[in-house]
């Protein structure tokens, strides 16, 4: 069982739901990574999603672009990113989720990247580009190694909801808003009655996250209101680090995580 299949177990014994954090790896360097993990491991963060930065990223807002760009400015490489994992699982067990394109996998091969990654200490991936159809590779690669977390949004059909559940592991990836990641377009009536619709397709077979747009305790608690397993926060996140003196990042990233991870406890 993955870090995170336990983390949910975990949350459900104790009648809370997940808070997931992304953040860049390397953004905007490797130091300001470290802390902002023990902020968010210190705030209660309960899993990491951790971004590894990609030319061309067609699912992300300004925000991460720009922190991509940087990130990729700076060096991080996948070597480079695998001995920052190494160095973050020296000090926390928290589930790590590594956020990438599926180019960054195809090139090293699936099967060789997944093992890589899982011996660093990931424990899922999310490939916003990764489609049903193309995964056969990418799913037997990943197979009781690490969880693979897929994306639907708003309109996915019924079917096509429990074609991608099936595949999925750790949790569904509901994409709140159509569009990019990043922008506050407030909660949507379509987007609450999707987290109803997904979680009435899935059977409470596999957890249900939703992000995109997520930036204050408020949204988060309408969201876990609405039937939201796990509630995914980024952008939030990266303008927190982007605006915060690296001295106090730790502790300007706990005590905004701590107002989030409030709303997840029912
Ligand atoms: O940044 P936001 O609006 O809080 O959305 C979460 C998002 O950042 C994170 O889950 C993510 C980063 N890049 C992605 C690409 C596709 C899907 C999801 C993502």
């Amino acid at each position: 069982m993955t870090r995170i299949k336990e983390k949910f177990a975990e949350l459900k014994a104790k009648k809370e739901k997940a808070l997931i954090a992304y953040i860049m790896a390397g953004f905007p360097n490797e130091k300001a990574t470290i802390s902002t993990v023990r902020g968010l491991v210190k705030g209660g963060a309960d899993i990491i999603e951790l971004g590894f930065p990609f030319s061309d990223p067609l699912a992300d807002g300004p925000v991460i672009q720009n922190a991509s760009t940087i990130s990729l400015e700076k060096g991080t490489k996948i070597a480079k990113f695998f001995s920052l994992v190494k160095k973050i699982r020296k000090e926390t067990d928290i589930p790590l989720i590594l956020m990438t394109y599926t180019n960054i996998l195809y090139h090293k091969g699936y099967a060789k990247f997944i093992s890589e990654a899982k011996k660093a200490g990931i424990d899922g991936f999310i490939l916003p580009d990764m489609s049903i159809e193309e995964s056969k590779e990418y799913l037997q690669a990943a197979k009781n190694k690490a969880d693979t977390i897929f994306l639907i949004s708003p309109n996915t059909s019924n079917t096509r909801i429990q074609k991608i559940s099936k595949a999925s592991s750790g949790f569904l990836y509901l994409v709140a808003v159509f569009g990019t990641t990043g922008v506050k377009t407030g909660i949507k009536k379509y987007t609450l009655d999707a987290i109803k619709q997904v979680k009435k397709q899935t059977k409470g077979k596999i957890p249900v996250g939703i992000g995109f747009g997520v930036s204050t305790p408020e949204d988060v608690k309408k969201y876990i209101k609405a039937g939201a397993d796990a509630v995914i926060v980024g952008s939030a996140y990266l303008k927190l680090i982007e605006k915060t003196p690296q001295t106090n990042l730790e502790s300007k990233i706990a005590s905004f995580t701590k107002s989030l991870k409030k709303q997840t406890i029912l």
